[in-house]
């Protein structure tokens, strides 16, 4: 089947990394890492985070080669471009040194972070009223001596506490950080399988529970490896953000979407009947096909994907195949199959007796 990217306009070069001015040859290898090349990025917004390791993320904002320093923004960072595969270790974003030492401090002594702020903030109130006390009962009406007491608290207790509550706060926005680092896809910002697959099954359960109906939707963007080869990789790397973009606006509040593999996503979707389903599949589709991916440098593309739909909780079924998980998602990966092999950009549904095709 010919290719679906039409050239808006020819003749340029293809949208890929080594556009961006390159630091070295290759970046550092390390032992069970991918050589890739370190490329200097110029962020657009310097307050933004940088992305962390794993992600091109930051690449859509590099300024055509060659980098214009006259029109480059302030920060200007090395990024490693590294594997932009959904799983693979991301590095999570560097502690302030002063947190990494309260941590150590909260594991050593085995507290709840909260105990431990309260207990610092006790023992410093304690301290202090104790040294208030003396001087008030020491010269309990000689001013001279009362004031430099009562100053004494109030000038420990509330740092003491800002401190311990403000090293709380980060630590919590540290953890959420990292944990979001551990269930995201960095480059599509979708749970990433693990994550996908442990909200599927709690939904799944709930579903169950509740007696509700599920469809499971998977879908491939079609003849992808030629965007890369063609367009090059960045260019790759927008087409699997503007299909994310367009899965998660079909996505309902109850709905489980994630980043399945390379090019495929998958989106669980809760408390609708085939009809509904295969509306949201269709939509998804037209979408997608009618939302041209437009590149840095003026091109434009058409993208399409193929799409398999399998119900797996439906009122009043008890075949173990519609109401087991993993017997559902084999059946929208076959129902996937089957509308890549009858020629993509079409959604295929998964019936107890075999695939049949609902829209293309
Ligand atoms: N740019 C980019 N490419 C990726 C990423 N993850 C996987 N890929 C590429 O996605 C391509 C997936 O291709 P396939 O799904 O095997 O095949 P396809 O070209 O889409 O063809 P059909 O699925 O048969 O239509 C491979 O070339 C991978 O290298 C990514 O994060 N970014």
């Amino acid at each position: 089947m010919a290719a679906r990217h039409r050239h808006r306009r020819a003749g340029h070069a293809p949208d890929r990394a080594p556009r961006a001015r390159r630091l070295g040859a290759a970046g550092p290898a390390r032992a069970g890492q991918p050589r890739f090349p370190l490329v200097k990025a110029t962020l657009e917004d310097p307050s933004r985070p940088l992305p962390p390791n794993g992600s091109f993320r930051s690449s859509e904002r590099w300024p055509s080669p060659p980098v214009d320093k006259g029109k480059s923004q302030k920060t200007t960072r090395r990024v490693p471009t590294v594997n932009t595969f959904p799983g693979d270790a991301s590095l999570p974003p560097e502690s302030p040194r002063v947190l990494v030492l309260y941590r150590r401090l909260i594991v050593a002594l085995g507290v709840p972070r909260t105990v431990l702020a309260l207990t610092i903030a006790v023992v410093a109130l304690s301290l202090s009223l104790a040294v208030l006390i003396r001087a008030a009962t020491g010269a309990s009406l000689d001013p001279a001596r009362l004031l430099p007491a009562a100053l004494i608290p109030a000038l420990i207790v509330p740092p003491l506490s800002w401190l311990s509550i403000g090293l709380i706060a980060r630590l919590d926005r540290s953890e959420r950080a990292q944990q979001h680092l551990a269930t995201h896809d960095s480059l599509t910002e979708l749970c990433n399988r693990r994550e996908f697959f442990q909200r599927m099954a709690r939904v799944h359960e709930r579903a169950r529970r509740d007696a509700q109906s599920a469809w499971l939707l998977m879908l491939d963007m079609d003849r992808f490896k030629q965007i890369n080869d063609e367009f090059g990789h960045l260019a790759g790397d927008r087409a699997l953000r503007q299909v994310a973009d367009l899965c998660r606006a079909e996505t309902r509040p109850g709905d489980v979407l994630g980043r399945y593999g390379g090019d495929e996503f998958a989106l669980l979707m809760v408390g609708l009947d085939r009809a509904a389903a295969g509306s949201i599949a269709a939509r998804l589709r037209e979408r997608i096909v009618g939302t041209p991916l437009h590149l840095s440098d003026g091109r434009s593309l058409t993208l399409s994907a193929s799409i398999g739909l399998a119900p797996l909780l439906c009122p009043g079924v008890t075949d173990p195949a519609c109401l087991r998980l993993d017997k559902a998602i084999g059946r929208a990966d076959d129902a996937l199959r089957q509308a890549k092999r009858l020629g993509r950009d079409r959604i295929c549904v998964a019936e107890p007796r075999g695939c049949e095709t609902l829209a293309a």
